[in-house]
Parts: C-alpha cells; sequence; structure tokens
C-alpha cells in the first residue's frame, strides 16, 4: 500500500539553524503517528512543510501523492491541519466561521462541523475573540474534520484542553484510524501518545532518532547495566546491529541504551574481563524519549544491580 506520508532526506535550514536535516519518514494508511521532540526539534517545521506552508531546503515531501512544495493547496484540499497556534478570524462568531470555512469546499463541510461544535458544547453565537483557549482549540479541530479528510496533521493537538476533553480527543483519533484514515500528530505529551499512537518518531535537533511501531520501539530498546570491578574498565564493542543511544558510567557501574540489541551481546559482556554482572531491562516510552534525546537518564535505579549485590 502507498504511504499516506514519505519524506526523502527532507532538510530544511534557516539562517544559523538546522532545523531538519535528511529526515526519511513512512507514514502508513490507517495509523496514529505520532512525532516527538523536545523543544525546536524541528517539529512544527516538519508539520509546516507537510501541510504545504515551508519549502524544504532540500529532500522531497509527498503527502497524498501530493508534492506539497510545488502544490500547497492541493494538499490542503486533502488534508485536516491544525496547527501549533491556529490562527482563526477573531470577530466572527463559532457559527460564522464555519459558514465561512464550507465556502472553500466542494463536499458537505458546516453539518458536521456544528455537530463537533456541539458536540463540544461550544456557544455558537460567541466570538471566537471571546473564547477561551480550549474552546479555540475546539473549533480549530471542528474546522479541521469537517470535510473528513484522509489524513490529518495536527501540531500539539491537545495543548489548552482540559483532562477530559484531551482523552476524549485521543480516542476519537484512534476511531478515526479505525475508519482508514491516518492521523499524523506531534506532541510533548509521552503518556498520552503512548495510549494512541501506532508508530512514534523520535526527533532530536532535526534528525529522526528513532521511528517505529509503538510495540516493536519498545521492545528493541533495552538499557544494560553493567557492574565492573574497576571503573576504567573498557567494554568489548557491541555486535551488529547494535546501535549505541547512549552510555553513562556511575562509579563502577556503566549504563548503556541500546537499539537492536542481538542475543550474542550479553553473554559477550558478561566473559568480558572485569565485568561482574550484566543486567539488562527494557525501558517505558519515556525512558526511551529521555535516552534518545537528552542522553543521560539520571542515577541507575534500584532494580539496577549494585556491586554490593554482586559480591
Ligand atoms: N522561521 C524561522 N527562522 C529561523 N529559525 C527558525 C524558524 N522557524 C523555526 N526555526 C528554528 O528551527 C528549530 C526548530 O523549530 P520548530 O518550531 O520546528 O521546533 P519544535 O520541535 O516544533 O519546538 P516546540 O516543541 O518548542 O514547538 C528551532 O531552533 C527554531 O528556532
Amino acid at each position: 500500500m502507498n504511504p499516506v506520508i514519505e519524506t526523502q532526506r527532507l532538510t530544511m535550514r534557516f539562517r544559523g539553524c538546522d532545523a531538519l536535516t535528511d529526515v526519511n519518514l513512512r507514514v502508513e494508511p490507517g495509523t496514529v503517528f505520532a512525532l516527538l521532540g523536545e523543544n525546536g526539534a524541528g517539529k512544527t517545521t516538519m508539520i509546516r512543510i507537510l501541510a504545504g506552508y515551508q519549502k524544504p531546503t532540500s529532500g522531497s515531501a509527498t503527502v497524498c501523492g501530493v508534492d506539497p512544495g510545488s502544490d500547497p493547496l492541493g494538499v490542503r484540499r486533502q488534508i485536516g491541519y491544525v496547527s501549533d497556534a491556529p490562527a482563526l478570524y477573531d470577530w466572527m462568531t463559532v457559527a460564522e466561521i464555519g459558514w465561512f470555512a464550507a465556502s472553500f469546499y466542494d463536499v458537505p463541510f458546516l453539518d458536521p462541523y456544528l455537530e463537533s461544535v456541539r458536540r463540544y458544547g461550544l456557544p455558537e453565537d460567541r466570538k471566537i475573540k471571546h473564547l477561551s483557549k480550549g474552546q479555540r482549540a475546539k473549533v480549530a479541530l471542528s474546522l479541521s474534520l469537517a470535510h473528513a479528510p484522509q489524513l490529518l496533521i495536527l501540531d500539539e493537538p491537545t495543548s489548552g484542553l482540559d483532562p477530559m476533553v484531551r482523552r476524549e480527543f485521543l480516542e476519537s483519533m484512534i476511531d478515526l484510524a479505525a475508519t482508514g484514515r491516518t492521523v499524523f500528530l506531534s506532541s510533548h505529551q509521552i503518556s498520552e501518545v503512548e495510549r494512541v499512537a501506532d508508530t512514534i518518531a523520535i526527533v532530536h535537533q532535526g534528525r529522526l532518532r528513532l521511528c517505529k511501531p509503538l510495540a516493536e520501539l519498545k521492545d528493541s530498546v533495552t538499557e544494560i547495566v553493567v557492574a565492573l570491578d574497576d571503573p576504567l574498565v573498557g567494554l568489548p564493542a557491541l555486535p551488529s546491529p547494535a546501535e549505541l543511544l547512549t552510555e553513562e558510567s556511575f562509579g563502577r557501574q556503566r549504563r548503556m541504551v541500546v537499539q537492536d540489541l542481538p542475543a550474542s551481546a550479553l553473554p559477550l559482556l558478561r566473559e568480558a574481563t572485569g565485568v561482574l554482572d550484566v543486567q539488562q531491562r527494557q525501558l517505558t516510552l519515556e525512558e526511551i524519549f529521555i535516552a534518545a534525546t537528552k542522553g543521560s537518564l539520571g542515577p541507575i535505579a534500584d532494580h539496577a544491580v549494585t556491586r554490593e549485590e554482586v559480591l
């Protein structure tokens, strides 16, 4: 099946800033795809390129079969998009902005929009400028969904929403994916994303660090804590295809977070000179995110082996 979104070596340079570098992404239809990254990682830049609001410096993107750089309107007709700061005409009422937006589409728009507005309990005759932040977010979401797009691109969709509405909204994303639509969202809310996303991509300083289906990601990234008889002991290189995400030392303990660790790695480490013990543990998505973006998970947790336990 053709991907809904595909990018190849997508790169965006601003003056004095590499916002995205060589990002290759593939988003399958009918999935909820979450883009995670710290502040300034490049999420909004990526989303603006996909929605046709920004042309990349180099590389290519295809969204619903269209190049957003050369046909931004063609892309926007096919997608629903909510930016991180939706620009709504403030002087219009909630109902008026629906009528206005409906004029851009030749598919049913106003009825589904008003249905969504009522479901969110929004006051139809109140001006946008008098709405709260969360209410404005709900208007933006209602507008983005009304034309039943095959792809929804959402930049931080739940910021400003209260916990009940956040939950309701994220669950509705799963329902959308179940009907074959695709949801591409960026977020900082790792625990929320974990509940709804099929695939997770983690960007760090403009580069794609990890991108996998959620379950596969959690299975493939592992923490190894090695107890050493001397802090200066050198460990053997990890066998291929292992990729070291982080490595830290805490006294006589060495912690590594590794992706795609082959089974042969643990015996190799256990038999290495100066190694007293090796413990392995699966990580939560939040820990994987921290390892991929900040490098340090902080002090080794209680569950990890201590030298005293080994001796
Ligand atoms: N128009 C611009 N001119 C110069 N630099 C820019 C521009 N737009 C974004 N940047 C820079 O590109 C980098 C990525 O920004 P971006 O907004 O994509 O990050 P983000 O991951 O969405 O962050 P946040 O989570 O804080 O919203 C940042 O360093 C930002 O300062």
